[in-house]
């Protein structure tokens, strides 16, 4: 698959799946929850501040009695009941609504009632990008803070679960740095090296991982070849794995706000796809990440 047209009609064509919403008194997640629903992608459970959620409903013309509501006001009480759904088999997947991130994970990872599964859990972002041929995955935007090797590892692995649910067979991975040199003096440059050290070795599969790379010549075949680069992965990156957070939440943030991208986000390497957008993206962000992770509990077989 190459662009989110082709996501939501395959997601058409193997939903409906059922969605557990945290938090969900808000404009946009409403709205993309209605979208799914009509198109026969999800169905949802709304959980959170009933009468917020009647307010918007009123405004955007939404039918709530197509949907359970369980009203819960306070957010960490509503995303710990969003999650719980999931865990007792009433949901297949958990969607962050107007709620910080932390609050949603943390209740993801709790040991009584979350989603772990004994891996990193870790966030993949999907953007389509006007000038671009594929898709260009970015990750770990949201979710590990400071990864060390063998997070960044199982952050490769979850990356390209969700390549191969878009029938990517064999995604290039670039580990991105602020240079394409190792440099002891940084060490996201000598991971980078060891990343694709392990991926030769076998130890890294389904992918073809290269590092470190800049951003540059990760993405583009132009400045690989300008700076005498030869490497299979130089500037046909797939998936950009960052070194930290700032660094990803930053690369995602300039995507949205300074081009005109499409973009998905879901959070994988749980028991269940989590589907993670930032409060201030759109319905249409939040309608393409749940046919994301549609297609993702699909391939889970969930
Ligand atoms: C891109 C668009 C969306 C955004 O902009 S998001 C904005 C930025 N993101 C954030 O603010 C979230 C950043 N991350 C965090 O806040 C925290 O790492 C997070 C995920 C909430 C976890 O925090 P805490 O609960 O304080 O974690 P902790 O380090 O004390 O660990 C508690 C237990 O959970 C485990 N854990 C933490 N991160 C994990 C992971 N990635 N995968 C699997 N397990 C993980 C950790 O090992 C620990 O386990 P145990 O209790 O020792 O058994």
């Amino acid at each position: 698959m190459k662009n989110f047209q082709q996501i939501l009609n395959s997601a058409k064509e193997r939903g409906p799946k059922t969605i557990s919403v945290a938090v969900a008194q808000d404009l946009e997640v409403l709205m993309a929850v209605s979208q799914a629903k009509n198109m026969g992608i999800a169905d949802a459970i709304l959980v959170g501040d009933a009468e917020k959620i009647a307010e918007i409903a009123k405004d955007i013309h939404l039918d709530l009695n197509q949907y359970k509501i369980i009203d819960i006001k306070d957010i960490t009480e509503a995303s710990r009941k969003a999650v719980s759904l999931v865990s007792e088999g009433k949901a297949h997947m958990v969607m962050k609504g107007l709620v910080d991130t932390s609050v949603v994970l943390k209740a993801v990872l709790d040991p009584e009632i979350g989603l772990r599964t004994g891996n990193a859990l870790s966030h993949t972002a999907v953007f389509e990008v006007p000038g671009y041929d594929r898709f260009i995955f970015v990750t770990d935007a949201a979710m590990n803070i400071a990864p060390d090797l063998q997070t960044k590892k199982q952050i490769i692995e979850n990356a390209v679960q969700v390549a191969h649910a878009l029938d990517m067979e064999v995604p290039k991975v670039a580990v991105v740095c602020a240079k394409e040199k190792v440099d002891p003096k940084m060490p996201s440059t000598v991971d980078a090296k060891a990343l694709e050290e392990m991926n030769q070795q076998g130890e890294i599969a389904g992918c073809m991982v290269g590092g470190p790379f800049g951003l540059d010549n990760a993405v583009s075949e132009e400045a690989a070849s300008h700076k005498g680069i030869e490497h299979p992965v130089a500037g046909k990156a797939d998936i950009l794995l960052v070194p930290n957070i700032e660094a990803g939440n930053v690369l995602y943030k300039s995507m949205v706000f300074f081009s005109e991208t499409k973009n998905a986000g879901v959070i994988v390497g749980a028991k269940a796809p989590i589907v993670l957008t930032s409060r201030a993206d759109s319905d249409e962000t939040k309608l393409n990440s749940i046919a994301l992770a549609v297609l993702m509990a699909v391939k889970a077989g969930k």
